[in-house]
């Protein structure tokens, strides 16, 4: 396991770009199995949970060519099904939450599709109901092993339904749009999810021959048809990772500029970050943060009420930017409640964040009440130890706008979902060292 040994305190200055979605990427990949003709992808983050599906889309027959960085063709022409039942499989498809999202392509195009119970982050229950109660809305066999947490499906043919989603899954979606697109008849998916991630899918499946309309709304249709086709698809530049800025930003005191974000995709979370007093700034395509020497202050709402900040399926706040949104806060003049809606067990870390001095009150454990410190108390450096990705994240921000020397263990955590991330803060200044296997 390695750690990040970091010197807080220095503000940070320059361009950041952010690297291409994650959980776009996972979606992405996963649909180059719908296909036996080349797909070629670009800008897919170098990051440890996209280079694990990757390996297992190779194990699987995929021929993988990579072009340059970010990168590659992908051709499933002629694949090795039999990997699917091997023990090598149990273990690699457990590796990272996205594998769940072969299973949706593998069943549309061969008929089955197995997985061990994927992996991700302890963040609470993760059920996958949503996923195969669609495909069983499909004609699906659903099987499960509870003993070895495996799961199966198979069917001769899909077929066409309608369908509401009992909660608007994000790789449940995906994965049931994937199986529909080449069943028989009309799907309708009603409470779909509706990230830009989704819509993403959905655009590169119609350039493959899918017929998807109400692409971007929770109400999906999906004309079957027989086979699809190649295509080339470019990642979004990922939204979490700009969040991630905004909040290092402003924490820092630091004027960044994030490059290329596609602002037209970010939907309220520039506004989320204003309500907490950051100035985000729109420059063309590129976010500019200017420094924030007089800190921020958080605003209530209309009434004077105090302000919550909560999570909801898109185009609501993400859930993934929470924890980030929480830290940023600990600094901010003014309070706030924290509402983490879905996952119960994601508010936890900030155990790590009071032990560095900031007043945060765990009322349960989907809500916390930030008192913010409006900097006139910097946060204390401590040794600390990444619990999951966005925690991660936001304790590595947390020490660099801390008095200090910080230690952050486990960041294989941080480096599932963020590409080179030590190597860029240092690059705009940030004190940031890795130390291998420790
Ligand atoms: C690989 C990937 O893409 N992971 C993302 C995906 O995970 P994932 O697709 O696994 O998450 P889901 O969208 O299925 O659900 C996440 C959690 O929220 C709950 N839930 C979901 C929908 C809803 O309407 N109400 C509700 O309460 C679910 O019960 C579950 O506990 O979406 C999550 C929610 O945005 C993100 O945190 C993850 O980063
Ligand atoms: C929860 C996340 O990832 P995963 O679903 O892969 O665990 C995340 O990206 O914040």
């Amino acid at each position: 396991m390695s750690t990040f040994k970091i010197e807080g305190g220095h503000r940070l200055k320059g361009k950041i770009q952010p690297q291409g979605a994650k959980n776009e990427a996972l979606q992405i990949l996963c649909a180059v199995l719908l296909t036996a003709e080349e797909i070629k992808i670009d800008n897919i983050p170098d990051i440890i949970d996209v280079n694990k599906l990757i390996a297992l889309l190779k194990k699987l027959g995929v021929k993988i060519n990579k072009l340059g960085k970010g990168s590659y063709t992908f051709k499933a022409d002629d694949l090795n099904l039999a990997y699917l039942e091997s023990p090598e499989f149990k273990e690699d498809g457990k590796g990272l939450r996205g594998s769940i999202m072969i299973v949706g392509p593998l069943l549309a195009r061969f008929g089955k599709g197995y997985i061990p119970k994927p992996g991700g982050d302890k963040i609470g229950r993760r059920r996958l109901d949503t996923h195969f109660e669609g495909f069983i809305n499909l004609g699906a066999k659903f099987r499960y092993n509870r003993e070895e947490l495996f799961y199966g499906v198979e069917a001769d043919k899909l077929k066409g339904t309608y369908m509401l989603l009992d909660e608007a899954s994000v790789t449940g979606t995906a994965n049931i749009v994937m199986a529909a697109v080449m069943a028989e008849g009309t799907t309708t998916i009603y409470n779909a999810a509706c990230e830009p991630y989704l819509q993403q899918l959905c655009k590169m499946l119609n350039r493959m021959g899918a017929k998807i309309s109400g692409v971007g709304s929770n109400l999906l249709t999906i004309e079957g048809v027989e086979v699809l086709g190649g295509t080339e698809h470019r990642m979004l530049p990922d939204m979490i990772e700009i969040g991630s800025w905004i909040g290092l930003a402003a924490m820092t005191k630091s004027e960044l500029t994030i490059t290329n974000v596609s602002w037209d995709d970010l939907g309220v979370i520039p506004s989320v970050f204003r309500k907490i007093g950051i100035t985000v700034e729109r420059q063309g395509d590129d976010i500019h943060i200017p420094a924030h020497t007089d800190g921020y202050e958080v605003q209530n709402f209309i009434d004077g009420s105090i302000l919550t900040i909560s999570d909801a399926p898109w185009p609501g706040f993400t859930p993934d930017l929470l924890s980030i949104i929480l830290t940023v806060l600990t600094q901010a003049r003014g309070s706030a409640i924290v509402h983490q809606k879905m996952f119960e067990s994601r508010l936890f870390f900030v155990d790590k964040l009071i032990d560095m001095g900031a007043k945060i009150i765990l009322c349960d454990p989907h809500r916390a009440t930030v008192i913010g410190h409006d900097f006139k108390s910097t946060l204390k450096a401590t040794t600390m130890t990444s619990p999951d990705i966005r925690a991660g994240v936001s304790l590595l921000i947390a020490a660099l706008s801390a008095k200090g020397t910080s230690i952050i263990h486990n960041i294989e955590q941080i480096d599932r979902g963020y590409e080179n991330i030590d190597e860029r803060l240092r690059a705009i200044g940030a004190k940031i060292e890795r130390v291998e296997g420790n």
